[in-house]
């Protein structure tokens, strides 16, 4: 059986079994190899609506119910029962449109794992991989029966570019397509990909031709479907199977909120992860890549490992990322959810949009002259945290549908900009059956800016978008507790943290951000070879790495037993009483067996080729 997680009892479908929908039997085989015993809702009525009556789908179902299998398997199942045991020439048949390179992996991978017992006979091309041009053409002439793309790399491929021709031939795609899949629309839509959308449809005279689509998402509004419906579709099955999901799922995840001032989440972060509140896997939103190392370098400080993930890394060090945090190997990820790529929220009047800094745009934001000194420089910081966003990559995105692994809590250490958008970070936890926490961050309006260096732009409407989160839960039956902590340890800690704090300078950041950025083109670049032949070597090599460039304070890394919270503080009467910083003893032991093996770091031994 593959390792790979199944999905939540709630989205299984216990009246339908796989059998019953009589998919092709190379296909079955391989869905029970997974594990999966019966298949989800979405899958036991998308399935036999795409392939008995052919039907478009447009389907809405919360996060983790399974839709990429929704639209994978009628589409596998159709193109081996078109070629039957052997087809003399291959052709492309589908084109899955993704909005994010980490999702077009995934799709990747899963699909490849439903074709495993098919041998060649269907081959699936994931086109978020940076081939060169000449590599490109050659696997295109193949011609892949799947494409995974986003819009944008697609039409490059139908229209060419200056200096190369189309590697796809229009009127070949016409012949061949049959399915069209859309997976995330609202993301697809929300990243910019209209109107590439738009041009691949006319230069495909999609009307004209006889394709099956697929539009997924877990948060589709009726504005979107209609528009899509229209341009997408012919007569679809539309499948709406979220909200009742979601409250039946509400006993596996339990959300919390804190109120705070911008500083005091640096004071709770450091006393949740150094006073071990929550247990478990950790998956940490900030809402820019400069908030995520200004983390990460505070953090060190107190011996706090991390690991980073944003849009600036290299595509192949982000998916190694995700793999190895899916498989335990870091116990808090601080992913940066780039608000400036997010969309608004569509909630009738007040509904908001953000700017190309993540600040929400409102009328009154638009026509306010912004005299506020402490605001300008606010604003300042943020946008100079952007400057590099040229460099970063536009196809990213992890709060949605990446499949994270037993994630325990979904730490929102800088809110989100829209409700939706919360939907969708919380969705990474409590899935799989497994019970999970979330819990945010939330600054209060009086407190935003009083401390520049802490200070986010976003989070000036922290209880605007708070207010909105709620109202949606609410609606859902859900609520957000106030998570309950004793305040005046906030106070114990304060100086250390300000002291900590301080160390993290503008220069620093900068600093860590360029020494990891070459850390990771070093590793995804010139060690891809290596890894491709040495596999194992893989697991050597961590992105959790301390980055030193805050000066080093090493009394920081263990907290003093008079600071310690009444019950976690050492008991010097009783000695069976293990101290809270007892871990001490097993790094050293940890640090002899990581000495052992630095010897065989393949990024100290490795050779250019
Ligand atoms: N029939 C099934 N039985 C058990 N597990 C399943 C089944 N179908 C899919 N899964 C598993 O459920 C998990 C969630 O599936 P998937 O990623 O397709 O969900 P999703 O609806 O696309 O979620 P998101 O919107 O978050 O991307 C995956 O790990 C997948 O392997």
């Amino acid at each position: 059986m593959s390792n790979i997680k199944v999905a939540d009892d709630i989205y299984v479908d216990d009246a339908v079994t796989f059998d019953s929908l009589n998919l092709d039997p190379r296909i079955s085989q391989a869905i029970k190899q997974l594990g999966f015993k019966n298949p989800t809702l979405i899958q036991s009525k998308a399935i036999p609506l795409a392939v008995e009556d052919k039907s478009d789908i447009i389907a809405k179902a919360s996060t983790g119910s399974g839709k990429t299998a929704a639209y994978l398997l009628p589409i596998l199942h159709s193109i081996l029962q078109e070629y039957g045991s052997s087809s003399s020439t291959h052709e492309i048949k589908a084109v899955i449109f993704v909005p994010t390179r980490e999702l077009s992996n995934q799709v990747n991978e899963f699909a490849k794992l439903l074709l495993k017992f098919c041998g060649n006979l269907i081959n699936v091309l994931n086109l978020s991989n940076n081939y060169n041009n000449q590599v490109l053409k050659t696997f295109l002439d193949a011609k892949p029966e799947i494409l995974i793309t986003t819009p944008n790399k697609f039409l490059k491929l139908i229209e060419g570019q200056e200096d190369s021709d189309p590697l796809l031939n229009i009127s070949d795609l016409q012949e061949s397509l049959r399915f069209i899949t859309l997976d995330e629309v609202d993301l697809i839509l929300s990243y910019g990909y209209q109107e590439d959308l738009n041009k691949i449809v006319e230069l495909l005279n999609l009307s004209k031709l006889n394709v099956q689509t697929f539009l997924m998402s877990a948060t589709l509004t009726d504005d979107i479907t209609v528009t899509l419906k229209e341009t997408f579709c012919k007569n679809p099955k539309i499948l709406k199977l979220n909200d009742e999901q979601v409250v039946k799922n509400k006993d596996k995840l339990i959300q919390y909120y804190i109120k705070t001032s911008e500083f005091d989440k640096f004071l709770l972060i450091f006393i949740i992860l150094k006073l071990n509140l929550i247990k478990g896997k950790i998956l940490l939103f900030v809402n820019n890549i400069e908030r995520g190392y200004r983390l990460k370098l505070f953090l060190e400080q107190f011996g706090v490992k991390s690991c980073i993930l944003n849009s600036e890394l290299p595509i192949n060090s982000r998916l190694h990322i995700i793999d190895q945090y899916n498989k335990n190997y870091y116990n808090l990820l601080i992913a940066t959810d780039d608000v400036s790529s997010l969309e608004a929220d569509n909630e009738g009047p007040g509904e908001i949009e953000v700017n190309q800094n993540g600040e929400p745009k409102t009328e009154e934001h638009e026509s306010k002259k912004e005299n506020d000194i402490s605001e300008k420089q606010i604003t300042k910081n943020n946008t100079k945290s952007n400057t590099n966003k040229s460099k970063s990559d536009k196809e990213f995105g992890v709060s949605r549908g990446v499949d994270f692994k037993n994630v325990a809590c979904v730490l929102n250490f800088d809110l989100p900009t829209t409700s939706k958008n919360y939907i969708h970070r919380i969705g990474r936890t409590a899935r799989a059956n497994k019970s999970g926490i979330a819990l945010s961050f939330v600054v209060n309006s009086k407190d935003w800016g009083s401390h520049r260096q802490s200070s986010l732009l976003t989070a000036k409407k922290d209880e605007k978008i708070f207010a909105r989160i709620l109202n949606k839960q609410q609606k859902l039956g859900l609520e957000l507790l106030p998570y309950k902590f004793n305040k005046n340890h906030l106070d114990s800690f304060r100086y250390r943290v300000e002291d900590a704090f301080r160390s993290v300078t503008g220069t620093a950041i900068r600093e860590a951000r360029i020494k990891e950025l070459k850390q990771e083109i070093l590793t995804s670049d010139k060690l891809k070879r290596h890894f491709e032949e040495n596999p194992q070597d893989l697991q050597i090599l961590r992105h959790d790495k301390d980055l030193h460039a805050t000066r080093t304070q090493s009394h920081l890394k263990s907290i003093p037993n008079y600071l310690l919270p009444e019950g976690m503080k050492a008991d010097t009467t009783n000695p069976t009483f293990v101290p809270f910083n007892k871990v001490q003893k097993n790094r050293k032991r940890h640090g002899k067996k990581m000495k052992k093996r630095r010897g065989k770091d393949p990024l100290k031994t490795f050779k250019s080729r």
